[in-house]
């Protein structure tokens, strides 16, 4: 069995001519690269030691067995494979990470929207922990995640190149082009939604997204259109709403003073200042 090899590149003389950044970027870069390698070898290890008699059938498993492959035409080098991790979990962390986020500022401002979830949780699952049968019935909780998505969408523009000319509408683009298509502005077009576009209402989602964009697919597009669509849309909505759930079931949720409005695209779109919430338990002594 192979065992993973290092993928670092590092030279001493690197230090004389590269900025102070540059060089911080390259040892985090570095030091994720060590980390993706260290879960690698762990899985490997299980194999070797006789723990376990497959790499896995999870996503990491189906990576792993990939590297092992035994025609080199089909294998995965180990380069690729830490490409593909971390492709996973930035693009999987950082979305649904900030997607829960504005949620929970959300329900805290609007508490009339909180307490509909809450019922809607509680009708489905009472205290016990979301199963895949109840999640499918989250009606309200489906639509809170598409207003939110709609308003404060992790991903602000999605990157295209134009790769011949082509005329969209009365709009003529050259060959290689970039283009960033600013979905943010169509989700927040009064034309499209109506004068009260900037509210949160997830009442407009009540008969699906279709119905509520007027069977415009280029209207509401948070995972992105065509063949590049988001792989991990329904990952990312069935764990949004396994989480949303659980907190609702344990906790209520209100707005602090503390908290200052500022959402800014970084990569994702963030707040500012970090989303200040106040949780109060809902059962005695949890
Ligand atoms: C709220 C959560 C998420 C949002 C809003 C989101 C949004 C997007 C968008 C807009 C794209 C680009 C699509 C395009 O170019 O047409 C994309 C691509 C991608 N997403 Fe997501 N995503 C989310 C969660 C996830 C999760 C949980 C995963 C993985 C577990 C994931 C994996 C990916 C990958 C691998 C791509 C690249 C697909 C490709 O280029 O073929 N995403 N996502």
């Amino acid at each position: 069995m192979t065992i993973v090899p290092s993928l670092r590149n590092s030279n001493s003389s690197d230090q004389l001519w590269k900025p102070a950044d540059l060089l911080e970027s390259e040892r985090l870069a570095n030091e994720i690269q060590d980390c993706v390698m260290k879960i690698v070898k762990k899985r490997e290890d299980r194999v070797v030691n006789g723990e376990a008699d497959s790499f896995g059938n999870d996503f990491l498993g189906l990576l792993v067995n990939a590297y092992h492959d035994l025609d080199d035409k089909n294998r995965l080098s180990m380069e690729d494979l830490v490409a593909e991790c971390k492709t996973f979990y930035v693009a999987g962390q950082e979305t649904v990470n900030g997607l829960l986020a504005w949620i929970v500022l959300l329900l805290s401002i609007h508490e009339d929207w909180q307490e509909k979830a809450r019922r809607e949780v509680i009708e489905v699952f009472g205290n016990q922990n979301p199963d895949s049968d109840g999640i499918s019935k989250l009606k309200i909780i489906t639509m809170i995640i598409y207003e939110t998505l709609r308003l404060y969408g992790p991903t602000t523009g999605l990157p295209r190149r134009v790769a011949r000319k082509v005329q969209v509408g009365k709009l003529v683009l050259p060959a290689n082009i970039n283009l960033l298509i600013a979905k943010a502005a169509l989700h927040h077009d009064p034309q499209l939604w109506g004068d009260d576009v900037h509210l949160f209402k997830p009442e407009r989602f009540a008969d699906g997204i279709a119905k509520a964009t007027n069977y415009n697919a280029a209207a509401f597009f948070p995972f992105g259109l065509g063949p590049r669509f988001c792989v991990g849309m329904t990952f990312a909505t069935t764990e949004t709403k396994i989480a949303l759930s659980m907190i609702l079931q344990r906790y209520s949720v209100t707005l602090s003073p503390a908290y200052v409005h500022s959402p800014v695209p970084i990569i994702t779109l963030k707040p500012e200042h970090g989303i200040q919430v106040i949780f109060e338990s809902l059962h005695n002594g949890a």
